[in-house]
């Protein structure tokens, strides 16, 4: 396949590294990573081992971008900018990696050749041309718009989708067409809803959030995504979501969230396309988000403290 990964930061050098192994793959990147990954190939260490030659540009043309798959992966504010570049190619399949609610962004520029993603695998940048993996974990990938149709047509795995997941497990990454890929996506919300922002506001690993009173800030914060979840028909139980953060909790418990990570580098963070996603759609159907506004507000006031220093 021929494949684009934009945003080749920690997740996509990794993914990136690792899918060059089988396919040819363009990474869309920064200098000096781009630069150094052009002269002397990517290496991915820690829990996944490979040196590959991986092309890298930071400004992709739009033949570049004319391929059979494009991998967004860049901070979920970058996404709005990242799908006017891709529109000026020709990609046929645009499946988002981030996290947040992004692919109804990339869908107003691209229509319906994007997938959604999901990652649960951990990276971090060692510096250039070089990306740790931090934790072996799994991709899904399917079709996100199963909350916009009805019926025979909803559900996530499809061909496209089977295809983009055989293209990953070919070069060794763990990949599965979801069937429930619209309500994985929330369930994935619901759980960054309540790890991400706690344990950044209280700037603590994840496993911290298995005793209260940050379990029951997490939870609640869980619970209103799933309310929010079902009034946008899908069918993602209030228990459901808390016994999915539970499970990261557990899972993860010696990581430091990407939020807390963002916030003690001095980074803006997602919380817009998370928490505030969440109360963004609850607005919109009645219902009432307090947890997830404050901490929406809470961390939306440190970023502009920190935007006018
Ligand atoms: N790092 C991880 O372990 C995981 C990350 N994620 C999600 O994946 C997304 C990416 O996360 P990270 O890789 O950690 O972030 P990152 O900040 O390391 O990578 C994003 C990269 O995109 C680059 N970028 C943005 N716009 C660009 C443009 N126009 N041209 C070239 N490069 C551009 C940035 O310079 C940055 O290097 C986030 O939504 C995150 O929440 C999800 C699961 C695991
Ligand atoms: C699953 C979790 C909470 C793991 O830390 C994550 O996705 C993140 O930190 O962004």
């Amino acid at each position: 396949m021929e494949i684009v990964v934009f945003g080749a930061g920690a997740l996509g050098s990794m993914v990136g590294g690792i899918l060059a192994r089988e396919h040819h793959v363009t990474l869309v990147a920064r200098d000096p990573h781009a630069r150094r990954i052009a002269g002397q190939g990517l290496r991915v260490v820690g829990e996944l081992d490979a040196h590959t030659r991986p092309r890298a540009t930071t400004a992709p043309t739009p033949e570049d971008l004319t391929c059979d798959l494009v991998l967004v992966t860049v901070k979920a504010y970058d996404t709005d900018e990242a799908a006017r570049t891709l529109a000026t190619g020709d990609p046929e399949l645009v499946c988002s990696l981030s996290n947040g609610l992004t692919e109804e962004t990339l869908a107003g520029h691209l229509g319906d050749r994007v997938l959604a993603g999901s990652a649960t695998y951990g990276a971090e940048l060692v510096g250039p041309g070089e990306v740790r993996c931090t934790g072996v974990g799994r991709i899904h990938v399917g079709e996100f718009a199963d909350e916009r149709l009805d019926g025979d047509e909803a559900g996530g795995a499809s061909r496209r989708a089977e295809r983009v997941a055989a293209a990953f497990r070919e070069a060794g990454l763990d990949c599965t067409a979801d069937p429930e890929m619209p309500r994985r996506r929330w369930e994935k919300l619901a759980v960054n809803a309540g790890i991400n922002a706690v344990t950044a506001l209280a700037r603590v690993p994840n496993g911290a959030l298995a005793d209260a009173p940050g379990r029951a800030v997490a939870h609640r914060a869980a619970r209103e995504t799933a309310r929010v979840a079902r009034s946008q028909g899908l069918d993602l139980a209030d228990d459901e979501a808390v016994a999915a953060v539970d499970t990261v909790v557990r899972e993860t418990a010696a990581n430091r969230s990407s939020m807390r990570q963002d916030v003690e580098s001095g980074s803006r963070t997602e919380v817009d396309a998370i928490n505030g996603a969440v109360v963004d759609r609850g607005t919109a159907a009645g219902i009432d988000t307090p947890t997830n506004r404050t901490m929406a507000d809470l961390l939306g006031t440190w970023e502009r403290e920190r935007i006018e220093e």
